[in-house]
């Protein structure tokens, strides 16, 4: 603890003012009853406007009755309570243009003061500038769920998904179809024309695959030449003439790359998630059994896997 008699009164204003970090002082109500600090305006707007003021004065219905909810939160709780919140300069009626232009992230540190400021409980409410690690927390997880060389969601992410749409079949009985496919001879073209055409292959494939696909069809690399495509809420009489689309599509790509010679082609195998499944590892397992069986007919085909009592394998 400070020893404040070392420091004037002014000085001590002057200090609180310094702080880099804005420090608002709430009352239960909602009320801006004092700001200190605030002084670095690479991060923050001069908030000295808003005194006085409410927080539904100044912000939208919707965010006032959050930011009243987490003052009451703080002041029936002791200790520390930390929320993250996004604001911009615009989302504040009063403030003036300085400050940064865009959304800034905030960690809010609230708490509780203890004794009463204009009639009301009241609460410290300290507000950092967090946008740089949030920018940099959206980026790596991007990195995490990324594949580096197609620019798809990798076999990580794929994972998640296919978990989530799983369980959304589970409950609710959604439909979701499931590909997977890979380039017919993969090894070869990497023999006879380099990696680095592979990997040209690799690329090619992905972006067919975000071309031809809807956007909310999800392409993946699960790895090696082996893609795989979650379609949500899609039957498989839906999901058969998509695939073929894409199988006919990819060829067509791969053959007008000069580096390929003639071309290549692809070999998948399309299943759907099913009553009676224990997780999406089955749907998997019926597709990649489909992809098996298209490279045993032949390849350049897409084969289907469902269940005996439906129509098997087509
Ligand atoms: N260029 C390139 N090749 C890769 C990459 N990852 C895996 N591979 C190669 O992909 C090939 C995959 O071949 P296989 O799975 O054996 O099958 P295939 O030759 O495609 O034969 P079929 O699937 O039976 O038609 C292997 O030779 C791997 O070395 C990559 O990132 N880039």
């Amino acid at each position: 603890m400070a020893d404040v008699s070392l420091f004037s009164h002014d000085q001590i204003v002057g200090l609180l003012a310094a702080l880099p970090d804005p420090a608002f002082i709430f009352t239960r109500s909602g009320r801006y009853a004092a700001l200190f600090g605030g002084a670095d305006n690479r991060y923050y707007h001069d908030g000295s406007s808003l005194v006085g003021k409410t927080i539904a004065d100044v912000l939208s219905d919707e965010r006032a009755g959050w930011f009243i909810q987490q003052i009451a939160i703080a002041l029936d709780q002791p200790g520390m309570h930390v929320v993250e919140y996004p604001l911009s300069g615009r989302d504040v009626r009063g403030l003036d243009n300085d400050g940064p232009p865009d959304v800034i992230w905030f960690e809010g540190r609230v708490r509780a003061l203890g004794y009463q400021v204009q009639g009301e409980d009241a609460v410290l409410w300290i507000a950092s500038n967090i946008t740089a690690s949030k920018r940099l927390e959206k980026q790596l997880r991007m990195f995490s769920e990324t594949d580096a060389l197609t620019g798809l969601a990798n076999r990580r992410k794929l994972m998640q998904m296919l978990n989530e749409h799983y369980e959304m079949h589970a409950r609710y009985g959604t439909p979701s179809a499931v590909l997977i496919f890979d380039i017919d001879e993969f090894k070869g073209i990497n023999d006879r024309y380099g990696h680095l055409c592979g990997d040209q292959a690799l690329q090619t494939t992905a972006e067919v695959c975000r071309a031809v696909l809807r956007s909310t069809d999800f392409p993946a690399r699960l790895g090696g030449d082996e893609f795989v495509v979650l379609m949500p809420h899609t039957t498989r009489e839906l999901a058969q003439p998509i695939a073929e689309r894409l199988r006919l599509r990819v060829a067509e790509e791969l053959r007008l790359l000069q580096s390929l010679g003639d071309g290549a082609t692809i070999s998948g195998g399309l299943s759907e998630m099913l009553p009676g499944d224990h997780s999406f590892e089955d749907v998997l397992k019926r597709a990649d059994v489909a992809l098996y069986n298209a490279k045993r007919q032949g390849r350049n085909r897409i084969a289907c896997h469902f269940p005996v009592s439906l129509d098997a394998e087509l």
